[in-house]
């Protein structure tokens, strides 16, 4: 036998599996590392994060990476060279923590992979009648296996929409393992470049759960801040919280298909863009309008993407809100949640033992847990098939 294949045989074994999960997100702005200790699998599953870091992307990172993302004309020999360079340089970032933690390479049973997200491009992005749901995330694993010895899991989003999915969202499936609750109804609210959730019923329902994107998080203010305050984002919102809400560009903001879709739905930086915005003011003639107004107003934005999504979702109950993600740190997009969701229940990850900011790359943990010891997957409801996801790169 491949002894690459008996060693994943006894890692599927184990009683315990340390698992590290990676999360770099559509905010580019680094890598989420989480080391995690799991007991058992599926609705059994039991986590300890042991630790978790954010390895920062420098500038000179973000700029390699800045030609090809999200966009749809570039360069194709960049992009091959990325594919490979981010996959080493992941590998760097994991040994680094690794050294940091005082933890050797040989005690890690398994790395689970996101990858960088470069194009994301369902059906209803594209409009080409004859191609599939499509995305891609770069920064392939055998890189990551080789260069840290350690078995990986990469790619996880392609079984996803081979089996009729748009490739997003995945959290549904670590939410559902994770924090579903008998006799609360939760929604797990992400906000990190993109808006997401998940909702959970307390009735433990799994075919009434869902998880769907509902617009921006911080990816226009995040774009906007560096191109207007030559910032990387807007620390603790105080540029937004300096201006005031521009009815009409708001008005324009929202005046797309995405908003009318039913859900699930994802969407990125691809619809999401200053492209977007400019058209927007174009259309609400608001050009002039003050730099800080226009902050204000895209953070009312994605405040109302969020709230209208819930609404229209919840109208008998009202869920308990767990918050994770950057966004939750804008004090400007929490206070306009607060008032636009009255009577909810706002909490974060951190009270169910999960730091909102390691949420997502725990999140890729599971996924891997589940592939290796999973017995089942047994979710199947709207927009979650039942498949194990990722795929395997061995050391040698
Ligand atoms: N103190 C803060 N004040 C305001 N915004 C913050 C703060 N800290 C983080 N953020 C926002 O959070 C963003 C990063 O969020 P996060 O890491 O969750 O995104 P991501 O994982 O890249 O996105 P996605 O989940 O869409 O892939 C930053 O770019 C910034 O906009
Ligand atoms: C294609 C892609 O990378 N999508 C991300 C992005 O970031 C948030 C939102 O858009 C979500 O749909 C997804 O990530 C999370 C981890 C998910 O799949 O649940």
């Amino acid at each position: 036998m491949n002894p690459n294949i008996h060693r994943l045989y006894e890692i599927a074994q184990k009683q315990q599996r340390l698992i590290i999960g990676l999360m770099s997100g559509t905010s580019l702005d680094g890598l989420d590392v989480a080391l995690c200790r799991f007991t058992g699998s599926g609705l059994f599953t039991e986590l300890q994060v042991v630790e978790f870091e954010t390895v920062p992307y420098t500038e000179d990172i973000k700029n390699e990476i800045r030609p090809v993302f999200s966009t749809k004309i570039g360069d194709i020999q960049r992009l091959c060279l990325l594919n490979a360079w981010i996959g080493s340089l992941h590998a760097s970032m994991i040994q680094d923590c690794l050294k940091k933690w005082n933890v050797a390479p040989e005690q890690v049973d398994l790395i689970a992979s996101h990858g960088q997200t470069i194009y994301h491009a369902p059906k209803h992005l594209h409009n080409l009648a004859q191609f599939p749901n499509a995305t891609l995330q770069i920064g392939d694993g055998d890189h990551i296996a080789v260069k840290t010895g350690i078995i990986t899991f990469s790619d996880f989003r392609q079984k996803h929409i081979a089996a009729g999915g748009e490739g997003a969202p995945l959290a549904v499936y670590g939410d559902y393992i994770l924090f579903s609750k008998k006799g609360e109804d939760r929604i797990m609210l992400n906000m990190g470049g993109i808006a997401n959730f998940t909702y959970l019923p307390g009735d433990l329902d799994a075919s009434r759960m869902f998880s769907t994107d509902v617009g921006t998080g911080n990816t226009l203010l995040d774009a906007f801040t560096r191109l207007h305050f030559n910032k990387p984002y807007d620390e603790n919102g105080t540029i937004a919280a300096s201006g005031k809400v521009h009815t009409g560009l708001l008005a324009a903001l929202q005046d797309n298909p995405f908003f009318k879709a039913s859900f699930p739905k994802t969407t990125g930086p691809e619809l999401f863009n200053m492209d977007y915005v400019k058209t927007a003011q174009q259309q609400s003639d608001s050009q002039q309008v003050p730099p800080q107004d226009i902050m204000a107003t895209l953070a009312r934005f994605t405040a109302e993407g969020i709230a209208n999504a819930i609404h229209s979702c919840f109208t008998n109950t009202k869920p308990i809100l767990y918050a994770s993600g950057g966004g939750m740190h804008n004090p400007v997009i929490m206070q306009m949640l607060q008032t636009l969701l009255p009577g909810y229940v706002f909490k974060d990850t951190s009270a169910l033992a999960v730091s909102p900011d390691a949420k997502e790359a725990v999140l890729f943990a599971i996924l891997a847990n589940e592939s290796v010891a999973g017995e089942s997957i047994a979710l199947q409801s709207r927009g979650v098939p039942s498949v194990y996801m990722g795929k395997v790169s061995f050391p040698q």
